[in-house]
């Protein structure tokens, strides 16, 4: 096992920087997932450290060894990496066994015939395919598939696994399953994980820590609870679930703690306290965030009180989504998105208070 460290990593492809000075340290054992949106260059970083593709800038460690620097012209080839991949394109191979699939590292490598053996059927066993050994390949089903196409990428006990998309072309249940059960493989190898997906849910349930990046940089690197709760800027509020997004003037500022500061803020016609990571100054324009699940709706001129943001505003329309009724509330400036429970009693038209606590309302700047 072992750690990867990328340091001022750039991609350009001519003019165009896909990659653009990236710093990212994955420790020894840890699960890591790129996040973003389509082009951000999440599988361009991937290949870098796969050695698929070469960084233009920037240094990349695998172990502590240095496998490619731009300034001082290492590249280490792909192959030399000791690098699992599980990548969407990578399908397992149609005109093999389960066992063929899986054993090919090793024949690659030349590796003995009851070495390849023990270590195939081991690999089987992880994934829990060793009764499939002799199927061929095609007559699995898409999750079975994936499941070889892990053990393949484990065979050869790699130093670190690298997945772009692994999880892509199944149904959502699936991925569900797939997902977990990966985690779990993951978690009791203490593989170092290297993830890309640019799907949020997928992202939060897997990592340990998640990296959001746009447009070739990263935005912002912690927990998944950390940049769910506290987004370091406007493109991270906006890239999990439905956040309302609210402008608003901030009127005092104090501290909490070291990490939070309580801004006491104004929008057109709400008002009330949110947190937020830095401190504002009075007058200074910010983005107040609010989850839909921590909107409250209570019957109209309801007492607000002095550590909730309040709002009036009107029902606007409900949607039936099973677990929970989506709820538009229409205020004075704004729309509200809330998740309320489904079979409460809710009548378009109806004046309404809504209202969130201090500490769910998060200001980025
Ligand atoms: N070989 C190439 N030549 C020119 N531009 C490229 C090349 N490969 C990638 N790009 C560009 O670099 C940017 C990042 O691409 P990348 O594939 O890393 O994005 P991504 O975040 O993985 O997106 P997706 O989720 O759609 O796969 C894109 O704008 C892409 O068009």
């Amino acid at each position: 096992m072992s750690n990867v460290i990328l340091e001022q990593v750039s991609r350009n492809f001519g003019e165009f920087v896909a990659v653009d000075g990236v710093n990212l340290r994955v420790n020894e054992g840890e699960f890591v997932t790129l996040l973003g949106p389509s082009g951000c260059g999440k599988t361009t970083t991937l290949r870098m450290v796969a050695g698929l593709d070469q960084n233009t800038g920037g240094r990349i460690s695998i172990d502590n060894e240095v496998v490619s620097d731009a300034a001082r012209g290492i590249f280490v080839p792909s192959e030399r990496r000791r690098l699992g991949m599980v990548f969407q394109s990578y399908a397992i191979w149609p005109h093999m066994t389960v066992f063929d699939n899986v054993a090919y590292p090793l024949r690659v490598r030349r590796r003995p015939k009851a070495e390849i053996k023990d270590q195939v059927l081991r690999a089987l066993r992880l994934v829990e395919m060793e009764g499939f050994a002799e199927r061929p390949a095609p007559a699995l089903s898409g999750g079975q598939q994936q499941r070889v196409a892990i053990a393949r990428a484990l065979v050869f006990e790699p130093k670190v696994l690298l997945l772009d998309e692994p999880l892509s072309n199944l149904d959502a249940k699936l991925r569900l399953q797939m997902g977990d059960e990966f985690r779990s493989i993951q978690k009791r190898l203490g593989m170092t994980s290297l993830y890309v997906t640019h799907d949020q849910s997928e992202a939060m349930a897997l990592s340990d820590r998640v990296v959001v990046m746009d447009r070739g940089s990263i935005q912002q690197v912690g927990s998944p609870e950390d940049i769910y709760r506290y987004p370091a800027n406007r493109i991270v509020a906006a890239f999990f679930g439905t956040p309302n997004l609210l402008e608003a003037t901030v009127e005092s500022c104090t501290r909490i703690d070291e990490r939070r500061f309580r801004l006491e803020v104004v929008g057109q016609g709400w008002r009330g306290p949110c947190e937020a990571a830095s401190g504002a100054r009075s007058g200074q324009t910010v983005t107040v965030m609010v989850r839909p699940e921590d909107v409250r709706i209570t019957p109209a001129c309801s007492e607000g009180d002095a550590d909730k943001l309040t709002w009036s505003g009107r029902i606007a329309h409900t949607i039936f989504r099973g677990p929970i009724r989506s709820i538009v509330v229409q205020t004075d400036d704004s729309r509200l998105n809330i998740d309320a429970p489904p079979f409460g009693n809710y009548t378009i038209g109806e004046n309404v208070t809504v209202m969130v606590q201090q500490r769910a309302a998060w200001a980025v700047v």
